[in-house]
């Protein structure tokens, strides 16, 4: 026995990560097929290795998380969320996809380094990965206060702040994360950044109340993730699933809503950052 835990392999949730899988079928089958023309086997093992390099390669080229970061990413993909729900552990289905992980992490950092944010909100945190790699770039005195619906993922993530030098940063937002805003915006508080990543139906009702509130700090910005929703959202509409739909609408609104400019990164499954336009 090694002793090292195995960790279950996660499945694909980004538009890159199930086109990659998508073509490893097709190569899997064509080179089995010795009357195929030499050249469309040819380019569809060139676009599976166009596909499949990627990020790998954005891994190799982004600084290393930290030890803390990468401990809880391991903690998250090793806990059993399937179990954890059917037995009551956790109020809602959690799975270690949920995790934005090593490259977003690293950007949402890179984000609150560029803007000097110092308070920052959180809207979904999970077992707290984004939360903490934020933190990280925080100064001292900053804060972020990030909203959780589930008791069991919040008591994994408050375990690793424990166990971070920059987790007394952070202050955990216990409920559901609508009510955890109205609670916010009437004590009068502002955040220079806001990561929305809770529950897809309800993004476009965070946007508004971060906009028609002082949540969002006069000069602030919004990263929204899971803008691409695995592709739903540009795919026939006709097959989308409800978040599918509910995540096409929220990006009609953004784009519609004079008040914001906006821009929607390919990044993992979408980041979209706003701004508020200043008349
Ligand atoms: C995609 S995960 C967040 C991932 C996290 N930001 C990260 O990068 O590791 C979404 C989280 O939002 C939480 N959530 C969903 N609906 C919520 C709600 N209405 N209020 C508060 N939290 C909610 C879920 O319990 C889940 O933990």
């Amino acid at each position: 026995m090694s002793g090292v835990i195995a960790k279950p392999i996660a499945r694909p949730v980004t538009p890159l990560g199930i086109l990659t899988k998508k073509l490893e079928a097709a190569v899997k089958e064509i080179n089995q097929r010795p009357d195929l023309p030499a050249e469309l086997v040819n380019n569809i093992n060139q676009a599976w290795c166009l596909a499949a390099g990627l990020d790998p390669y954005l891994e190799e080229c982004t600084t290393q998380e930290s030890a803390a970061l990468a401990a809880l990413a391991q903690k998250t993909a090793t806990e059993a969320w399937g179990e954890h729900f059917t037995e009551g552990t956790t109020v809602r289905p959690l799975e270690q996809e949920m995790l934005s992980g090593h490259i977003e992490g690293q950007i949402l950092k890179m984000f609150v380094r560029m803007t000097k944010a110092k308070k920052v909100l959180e809207i979904g945190m999970f077992t707290g990965y984004s939360a903490l790699a934020m933190a990280e770039a925080l100064p001292a005195d900053g804060l972020l206060v990030a909203c959780e619906v589930d008791p069991y993922a919040a008591e994994v993530a408050q375990a690793a702040f424990e166990r971070s030098p920059d987790g007394a940063k952070i202050r955990v937002e216990l409920g559901s994360a609508l009510e955890t805003l109205h609670k916010l915006a009437e004590s009068g508080e502002s955040f220079d950044l806001v990561f929305i990543d809770a529950d897809k139906r309800e993004y476009t009702a965070y946007f508004y109340i971060l906009l028609n509130t002082n949540l969002l700090a006069p000069d602030g910005f919004i990263c929204v993730d899971n803008t691409l929703l695995q592709g739903e959202v540009y795919l026939p509409a006709q097959e989308r699933t409800v978040n599918g739909e509910a995540i096409a609408q929220f990006n009609r609104t953004v784009a519609l809503d004079p008040r914001v400019e906006q821009v929607l990164l390919p990044l993992r499954d979408g980041l979209t950052i706003i701004r508020r336009v200043h008349p």
